[in-house]
């Protein structure tokens, strides 16, 4: 199995003069970034990641390790404190032309809207007429199979119905890099299953680039093309795991690539979960 450290990975970057063009496929690029926090908790040691065009990230690591840092800097809702985040080249969201949109583990909604309405929202704060927006949404909760749940209300639907209604409500916004900070870490485990699968299709029908945290070795393996796997205090990048099966189907879950790759990762996250101190 191909695999890079977080040494790799440095030493990688080190090499990339500062004016480099960057390479047309690197949509998200954390540069020798490091977040310390007003309280002074240093969160993540300088780290470098870059996040290509249509990859499927799964950020893992034990709690505390910057997850959702590194998460939010992509967000652009959280500044490093030394490096820099480069947006398709960019140095603001803004100036590449690249959109996104975050999906929380918690859904969400307005509770007095129904389903088509809280989808719709996003687009109602840009002002988007109301023919095209209904349109939008229609699509959107197609895409995540509430086609039919546009009247209804959140208090009427599962809990991964309405994280399926969040999903849609980021997708209405037709980014092209959906952030999902462990969406489903609420649901029971078939609940969890049905939306990973779901979620995998999504992913292969549109192209979209996603960079998802979640705690879940089963959950990563299934999903991703990549799992960047994290270690804490300071929260820093330790491997870097290519998962290149294509075949993501309920029989992967029972194939030995899934099993092998499990093991792998859990042997890395016992590692990563050994370097806390607790002192
Ligand atoms: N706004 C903040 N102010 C101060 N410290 C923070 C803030 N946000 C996060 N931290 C701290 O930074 C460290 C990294 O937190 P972060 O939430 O990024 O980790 P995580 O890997 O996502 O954790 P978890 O898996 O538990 O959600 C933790 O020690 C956390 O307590």
């Amino acid at each position: 199995m191909l695999m890079k450290t977080s040494t790799d990975t440095l030493a990688v970057d080190e090499q990339v003069p500062a004016l480099q063009m960057p390479d047309a496929k690197t949509v998200l690029h954390a540069n020798k970034v490091e977040k310390t926090y007003g309280n002074g908790t240093h969160a993540l040691a300088r780290m470098s990641l870059r996040i290509q065009r249509g990859d499927f990230v799964s950020l893992l690591g034990p709690s505390g390790c910057g997850k959702s840092t590194l998460l939010k800097m992509f967000a652009g809702l959280e500044e490093p404190s030394h490096g820099h985040i480069r947006w398709a080249g960019a140095d603001t969201p803004a100036k590449s032309g690249l959109t996104s949109a975050m999906v929380f583990q918690e859904a969400t909604l307005m509770p007095w809207a129904t389903v088509a309405a809280n989808v719709r929202l996003p687009l109602d704060l840009q002002k988007v007429p109301r023919v095209e927006s209904d349109a939008r949404v229609g699509k959107a909760l197609a895409q995540v199979g509430l086609a039919k749940f546009g009247h209804a209300y959140p208090r009427e639907l599962s809990g991964g119905m309405q994280m399926r209604t969040s999903i849609a409500r980021a997708l209405v916004t037709q980014p092209d890099v959906l952030l999902m900070d462990e969406p489903f870490g609420a649901l029971d485990e078939f609940t969890r299953n049905r939306l990973d699968t779901d979620l995998r299709a999504l992913w292969q029908s549109t192209g979209l680039t996603v960079v998802f945290v979640t705690h879940s070795i089963y959950e990563a393996v299934f999903l991703s093309s990549r799992v960047v796997m994290m270690a804490a205090r300071p929260g820093r990048i330790v491997a870097d795991v290519p998962l290149e099966e294509t075949d993501r189907s309920e029989a992967y879950r029972l194939s030995p690539p899934f099993s092998e790759h499990c093991r792998t990762l859990s042997g890395l996250l016992m590692a990563a979960s050994d370097t806390i101190d607790l002192h």
